[in-house]
């Protein structure tokens, strides 16, 4: 049993390839090769592009619930599937949670809960990212200084027994300039956990030592670290050395301006990863929210923007992955391909991900559909196919069949892919439901009269004395 996706320009390797289908088995979900043109299921696409699935690299959470939220597994793996369910609306598959600084009795008790699994209907976790605590405190952000630890706590100290395998724990961001940091990055990668070096003041000397020790990926790159300057390139100019690493961007038009984001992306696009570094208000109404223990303070979002309150103190990003790719295309003038590959084949090239982010035999079909433009139309939201055992739609949104790709789009909101008389595979059809209303754990804006009118918190001043 197979579907063909058929009249479409597929992205692969950061260019358009006009003239192929994707076929793909109903009962594995993977890409195989033309048998037959006697498809079960034939999708003409209109000539739309079709791209892998988006991965999201760095995701702090979104839609009120943030991954350093714990009460307890079972309340924690529900949210994770909420978030999971809700990310295909904004073009991503595949996911992996990013835990920054907490306490090494919380990365002892999160870490374990995010075990790679399959999340039916939504992106598959892959892992988790822990974004500190062996991070700079002049490059704190908005990180809790006083949780940091120096290289010579070991990885099993702070994160416990998962740092002895990449089981769960994928990456690890760290600043390569604090004292006996090569030691440590040997002893993650010799555990196969991928290092990227960020949250941190190192020269470009410094960057390129930690990258001979083996860290391959820059974090939220100018952001929390040095700028590019004439004399003194810093991490950020490593993107073009001998040993250039991947590096993760923001493009969510506060994190970087338009102009830098374009001079990062053109020094070497097959390194550029896009990540939208998002935190639980991503997906949120604008307001002023309360903090937590990772952020201790209140948070003013406005649009994609959030900050501590009052404050110009970037906590995270509000922005999907979709927009990111879309702006990518829109400031820097490269092409839909050229951006669909910063969040998918450029991270599994960094993870050693096998499975997913290019559309060739072998892999999973996680499809999405995107314009011309690279966004993923509000109505063709339904587009994007999942592959868990067998292929799966997720119809989060109405309206796809009025969007001028009627044979797909009707055929994707009316019809399960068929099932052969006598094949009892289960094909996977998860619950409808709006957009809107996905995954939102309840969190809502404080009233008015509990936020500040100016300046309240001056998170730096008060821990620079934890520096
Ligand atoms: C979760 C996380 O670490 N996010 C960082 C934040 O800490 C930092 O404040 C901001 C801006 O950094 P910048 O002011 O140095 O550009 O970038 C990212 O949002």
């Amino acid at each position: 049993m197979t579907t063909r996706f058929t009249k479409c320009r597929i992205c692969r390797d950061g260019k358009l390839v006009n003239g192929e289908d994707v076929i793909v088995s109903t009962q594995t979900g993977l890409i195989v090769e033309s048998t037959s043109k006697d498809d079960d299921e034939v999708i003409d696409l209109g000539n739309k592009i079709l791209a892998p699935g988006f991965i999201e690299l760095q995701t702090n959470g979104m839609r009120g619930f943030h991954f350093t939220h714990f009460e307890d597994d079972a309340s924690y793996q529900k949210k994770l599937d909420e978030v999971a369910r809700y990310l295909p609306s904004t073009g991503v598959t595949a996911f992996y949670a990013t835990i920054p600084t907490v306490s090494s009795d919380d990365f002892k008790k999160i870490l374990p809960s995010l075990v790679p699994r399959e999340i039916s209907g939504g992106a598959a976790l892959l892992g988790a990212h822990a974004e500190g605590p062996y991070l700079h405190p002049d490059k704190k952000g908005a990180h809790n200084s006083s949780l940091f630890h120096p290289p010579s706590t070991s990885p099993l100290e702070v994160y416990g027994s998962i740092a002895s395998s990449d089981k769960t724990l994928k990456l690890v961001t760290l600043a390569p300039e604090l004292v006996e940091t090569d030691s440590l990055i040997k002893s993650l990668v010799a555990n196969n956990i991928r290092v990227s070096l960020g949250h941190s003041t190192a020269t470009y000397d410094e960057g390129l030592s930690g990258l001979k020790s083996g860290a391959t990926c820059l974090t939220h790159t100018l952001n929390a670290m040095p700028p590019l300057s004439s004399r003194t390139p810093g991490l950020a100019g490593l993107v073009t050395s001998s040993h250039a690493p991947y590096y993760s961007i923001i493009i969510d038009g506060h994190h970087l301006h338009p102009t830098m984001a374009t001079l990062l992306f053109r020094s070497n696009p097959s390194k550029c990863i896009i990540i939208t570094d998002s935190i639980e208000l991503a997906g949120l109404e604008d307001g002023t929210y309360p903090g937590h223990a990772q952020i201790p303070f209140n948070q003013t979002k406005i649009g994609s923007r959030v900050v501590i309150e009052g404050t110009e103190t970037l906590i995270g990003g509000c922005a999907g992955l979709g927009e990111c790719v879309a702006n990518l295309v829109r400031w820097s003038g490269c092409s839909v391909p050229e951006g669909v590959r910063c969040v998918t084949s450029n991270i599994v090239g960094l993870m050693g991900e096998r499975e997913r982010g290019r559309l060739e035999l072998g892999r999973r079909a996680d499809l999405v559909v995107l314009s011309d433009e690279g966004e993923i139309e509000e109505t063709n939201r339904d587009l994007v196919y999942l592959h868990h055992t067998t292929v799966s739609r997720n119809h989060n949104t109405a309206g796809a069949a009025q969007d001028g790709v009627a044979t797909s789009a009707s055929s994707a909101k009316s019809a399960a892919i068929p099932q052969a008389a006598g094949d009892d595979s289960v094909i996977e059809e998860p619950a409808a439901a709006p957009a809107t209303t996905v995954g939102v754990t309840e969190l809502s804006p404080l009233p008015t009269d509990e936020c500040a009118d100016g300046v309240r918190y001056a998170w730096d001043v008060e821990t620079e004395e934890d520096g």
